[in-house]
């Protein structure tokens, strides 16, 4: 075993500091008073159900400037008209990065995708502790995803607790069979199974072929990471797999909507009108 920390290990280090700072800044009782001030959630999870019915696939499109593995990936970034593309595109749900330092988002960014559509938006974040799931309500956020990896079990169920008292849908995310062993014993049935190893910062959608059958009945898989053309989610769909977080191949393409819309088209979505 290496003690060489890994980009996880960095983002969450980065992550501690940063929250030790903000709690300087703003108090838990204004968030929870910000919180509570919030309309309600909008159904993350509901919301892919519908797009399910409705054009077979439940996709959360992710706004994302840059990411660790890929440097900057869309210089020209408007989440706003993002946000409305996707919508128009046939997106469930989106994701909005909201870390500065690796990611290059912002709380602002989430605020302007949410108030520029009617979709239901992740807080994508690195989540370690409590206050960042209020933050994130706070914010506007219908779902927040906790990584397994990052968190003990205590932490799991105590941030998943908080998110689920608000009414948000929260993604559990796994990347191999033991966090998947510690994730379906919470309460959320939403397993992400990242296919992007956040160690060493490799995509295999094998992941996803390794551990959707092992979820449990009542446990639904959403695969993320690495999904590009419309091959892969025919080969995610061949699992049952209908849901899917998927951010850079769409934000690599200047017109999103199209490229939501290719992408759905070619993998057998129906009625996109
Ligand atoms: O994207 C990265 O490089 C990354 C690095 C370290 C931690 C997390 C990272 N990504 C966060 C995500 O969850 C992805 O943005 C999301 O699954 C979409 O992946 P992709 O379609 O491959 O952009």
């Amino acid at each position: 075993m290496s003690d060489t920390p890994t980009v996880l290990d960095r983002i969450c280090a980065e992550k501690r500091k940063q929250v030790a700072e903000l709690k300087g800044r703003r108090t838990i009782q204004e968030l929870l008073k910000r919180a509570e001030d919030q309309a309600p959630p909008r159904g993350f999870a509901l919301s892919m159900e519908h797009q399910i019915d409705k054009i077979g696939y439940g996709i959360i499109a992710e706004i994302k400037k840059a990411s660790p593995s890929a440097g900057v990936i869309r210089p020209n970034f408007q989440p706003a008209q993002l946000a409305r593309a996707y919508q128009r595109g046939g997106a469930a749900c989106l994701s909005v990065l909201t870390d500065q330092r690796f990611f290059q988002g912002s709380d602002a960014d989430l605020g302007a995708a949410r108030s520029a559509c009617d979709l239901p938006v992740l807080r994508k974040d690195f989540m370690i502790d409590p206050y960042q799931i209020v933050e994130a309500r706070a914010l506007g956020a219908d779902c927040v995803l906790l990584i397994v990896a990052a968190l003990t079990d205590a932490e799991l169920e105590q941030m998943e607790g908080i998110a689920l008292g608000y009414g948000m849908d929260v993604i559990l995310e796994v990347h191999d069979e033991a966090e998947m062993a510690r994730a379906v014993k919470l309460k959320s049935p939403l397993i992400g199974i990242n296919n992007r190893d956040l160690k060493i910062m490799k995509t295999d959608l094998a992941t996803s072929e390794r551990l959707v059958p092992l979820l449990p009945e009542g446990k639904i898989a959403i695969s993320e990471s690495g999904l590009e053309g419309p091959g892969d989610l025919k080969r995610m769909a061949a699992l049952g797999v209908r849901r899917f977080l998927i951010g850079e191949a769409l934000m690599r393409r200047t017109d999103v909507e199209q490229a939501l819309k290719v992408l759905l088209a070619g993998a057998g979505a129906t009625s996109l009108a």
